[in-house]
């Protein structure tokens, strides 16, 4: 079927008790809170493209990530399927910054601001904060809000 790549970067602190995300501020997602992330772009890996995002978006290099799933999403009427590689760090460098995109703030991974995020957030949140790795795919009406079904699966790597 016909995929578009995407990645999602979630920087944590050490203790993993924080987590950093940004609101989006034009474009796809405008208005919600989310991790770094964007297209992979030809020519790049998709880690690279990880990096890059992160970098663009929040000015950050992280030294190393860690894959940690998955997240496919169909939309009705869209033969399209996103696929969104998600990724973690707990190592990055760099002063963050509010760019152009993304206005940064660091949460309380135990009060995330979820009627300010993507309405498929607070369904696979938990695997990911239990450390699992996992692929899942939604399927979403036409207007990026109603989630119509969902299939998760856990694995040994993604
Ligand atoms: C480059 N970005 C990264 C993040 N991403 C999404 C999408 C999403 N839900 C889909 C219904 C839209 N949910 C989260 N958490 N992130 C879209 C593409």
């Amino acid at each position: 079927e016909l995929h578009k790549l995407y990645t999602l970067v979630y920087v944590l602190n050490k203790d993993k008790t924080k987590i950093l995300l940004g609101l989006k501020k034009r474009g796809f997602g405008k208005g919600r809170w989310n991790g770094f992330g964007g297209k992979v772009e030809k020519g790049e890996t998709i880690e690279q493209g990880a990096l890059r995002e992160l970098k663009e978006e929040s000015n950050l290099d992280a030294k190393n990530l860690e894959k940690k799933g998955v997240i496919y999403f169909k939309f009705e009427g869209d033969p399209v399927i996103m696929d969104v590689h998600l990724y973690t760090t707990t190592d990055v460098s760099g002063d963050l910054i509010e760019t152009d995109e993304m206005l940064p703030k660091w949460y309380n991974v135990s009060d995330l601001p979820y009627s300010s995020m993507w309405p498929d957030d607070p369904i696979w949140h938990p695997w990911f904060f239990e450390g699992k790795i996992f692929t899942v795919k939604f399927f979403f009406k036409a207007d990026l809000e109603t989630i119509t079904g969902y299939k998760h699966k856990f694995a040994s790597s993604v």
